[in-house]
């Protein structure tokens, strides 16, 4: 069985419409562009991954993800990470809190903290710990966002328009480190994305969601 994200022979139905078709493993380290026109079902296919699906939805076909049938498990057990542009941090928490938010359970409660001090160097944000998130810059939230997500150990990523509320320079940055991430740490990722950037700075295939039906 290859490791990786395979969507084996996944149609999502609305209705007596075929919203979505999709038969493909993305691979380790592959970022896999899913593009489309609005009201193409690109978040639907997202939520279908994440376990997540309206009932308004029908959908056939399987999940693997290294290997493991995911299909019919669900969300927490997946471990299947999303982030998507409104990503927002826990105000009532510091930043430290919310990063400990993201943490599998289980380990010491010493392992625990130098896993999130080792998380906040990780995203150059050393002392920012006691932070309020309200209090951190755009592309400051991002990263921490983004941390949050890894923490929780994910086998394979979904990016949901991550990067659109970002200005162009920090989004160029901001993109660079996730792709970075995903690369290093052998990674699926899936990203929805109206940005033609993105996608050609991704490493991986694109889809056109609205061809593949
Ligand atoms: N909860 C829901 N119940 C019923 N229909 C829905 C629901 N959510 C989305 N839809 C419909 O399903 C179709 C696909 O929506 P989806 O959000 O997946 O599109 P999208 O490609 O992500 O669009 P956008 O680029 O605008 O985010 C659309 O026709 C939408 O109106």
């Amino acid at each position: 069985m290859a490791n990786g994200l395979t969507l084996e022979n996944i149609e999502i139905w609305k209705g007596d419409t075929l919203l979505v078709a999709f038969d493909d493993t993305i691979h380790p380290g592959e970022v896999f562009s899913v593009m489309g026109p609005s009201g193409s079902g690109k978040s639907t296919l997202l939520a279908y991954l994440t376990g997540t699906l309206p009932l308004e939805f029908k959908a056939q076909g399987r999940v693997i993800l290294n290997g493991r049938d995911v299909t019919d498990l669900p969300t927490m057990d997946r471990r299947i990470g999303l982030l998507f542009q409104d990503d927002l941090l826990f105000p009532h928490m510091s930043v430290f809190e919310n990063l400990a938010f993201g943490l599998r359970p289980g380990g010491t409660r010493t392992d625990r903290s130098e896993r999130v001090r080792s998380a906040l160097r990780a995203i150059d944000l050393p002392d920012a710990g006691d932070r309020d998130p309200a209090t951190l810059s755009g592309g400051q939230k991002a990263r921490v966002s983004l941390m949050r997500m890894l923490l929780s150990e994910p086998e394979a990523v979904l990016l949901d328009e991550p990067f659109s509320k970002l200005d162009s320079e920090l989004r160029d940055q901001i993109r660079t480190f996730v792709f970075d991430m995903a690369v290093e740490r052998a990674l699926p990722v899936m990203m929805v994305t109206h940005e033609p950037a993105d996608v050609q700075a991704a490493p991986g295939r694109i889809l056109d969601i609205s061809a593949s039906r």
